[in-house]
């Protein structure tokens, strides 16, 4: 009752709130904007040219998510959704191959929107099928304005932090989750430029470093090389220092960072927004920062999603295409 009438009072006033739900935690939470608070809930952009924070004071436990399937969430209108089409993209990621091939990058992500036509979209139930799909990921329903509704369900931590132990994994190499398809050189090198690149940034603001992995993280549609890095912090006030200058990793912008974020910005024809920049949650027992995946915008005609991947000189453009159209899924399937 308290979490229906709190949502309508946040709609009313048009007053920021989220439904988030930790990775391998069974509870669902409701924050909400109360400037007193002193935990914060943000979202950053992929560019760091937006920052949208929600101060809040606690986290309120939904106890069943399907009770509140009725609560009916305002969506706007979208009426821009002319998005690439799929011989653009393959167009878009033959000229980035050959880009790479005259030696310039190692890797670059390459991304794009994709529009799922739908005006019955139902949000909260939409995002109790995700937590229960994806019980390793963070998944959230993030309202920041009427125009601005995310859901996701994001598998990447960019940084934990808790109890002075710094906590991040490289997550990068996709393929259709079945035994029979074996990771092979492409995705290999693809994650071990990730894990080295963040390996590298963590040393200087760490001691007692560890790494594990790869191993594969299975998440139904597509699986991922997974490798987990901990560390313990040098000094707790080096945290946001680090956090900023892990952001955007390889696994969403490429190698060198400032040429392939250069490349990104002029050549995928569209603003990511909020999509490949970070989530925080800070509370005064932890920080936790996820890189915002497998996420779209809500509206009441269909959903934005947002879905990329590593291009490196061993690419094929229409496996890439395939790859996106499997990562779309995690949200489309939910809707
Ligand atoms: C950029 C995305 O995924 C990243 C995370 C895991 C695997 C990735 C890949 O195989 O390309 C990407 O680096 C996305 O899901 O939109």
């Amino acid at each position: 009752m308290i979490v229906s009438e709190t949502v309508k009072k946040c709609i009313k006033k048009d007053i920021p709130f989220a439904f988030i739900r930790l990775p391998k935690d069974k509870k669902i939470y409701l924050i909400k904007e109360d400037k007193n608070g002193i935990y914060t809930y943000s979202f950053q952009s992929f560019d760091d040219s937006k920052k949208y924070t929600l101060q809040f004071s606690e986290f309120i436990e939904v106890k069943d998510i399907t009770t509140l399937n009725d609560l009916i969430i305002p969506l706007s209108k979208n009426e821009n959704t002319r998005v690439i089409s799929e011989n653009e993209y393959l167009s878009l990621l033959k000229k980035t191959i050959h880009y790479i091939y005259q030696k310039k990058t190692d890797k670059i992500v390459i991304s794009r929107e994709k529009w799922i036509d739908k005006d019955t979209i139902n949000p909260l139930q939409s995002f109790g099928f995700l937590c229960k799909r994806y019980p390793t990921s963070f998944c959230h329903i993030s309202y920041w304005n009427q125009n601005e509704i995310w859901m996701g369900a994001t598998p990447e931590i960019l940084g934990s932090y808790e109890n002075t132990l710094f906590t991040t994994m490289a997550l990068a190499g996709t393929l259709p989750d079945v035994d029979s398809i074996p990771w092979e050189n492409k995705e290999i090198e693809e994650q071990k430029y990730v894990t080295d690149y963040i390996g590298e940034k963590i040393k200087t603001y760490a001691s007692k470093f560890t790494i594990n992995g790869p191993e594969t993280l299975h998440l139904g549609h597509v699986k991922h090389l997974i490798t987990y890095l901990t560390a313990e912090l040098k000094n707790s006030n080096l945290l946001t220092e680090l956090i900023t200058s892990l952001h955007p990793t390889p696994a969403v912008c490429g190698i060198p960072l400032e040429k392939s974020r250069n490349y990104i910005l002029s050549n995928e024809g569209y603003n990511r927004g909020f999509y490949a920049g970070y989530i925080g949650l800070e509370t005064t027992e932890y920080k936790k920062y996820f890189v915002n995946l497998r996420c779209a915008q809500l509206y009441n005609n269909g959903a934005l999603l947002y879905v990329g991947g590593g291009i490196t000189a061993q690419s094929n453009p229409k496996k890439e295409w395939m790859e996106t159209e499997l990562k779309a899924k995690f949200i489309g399937e939910s809707l």
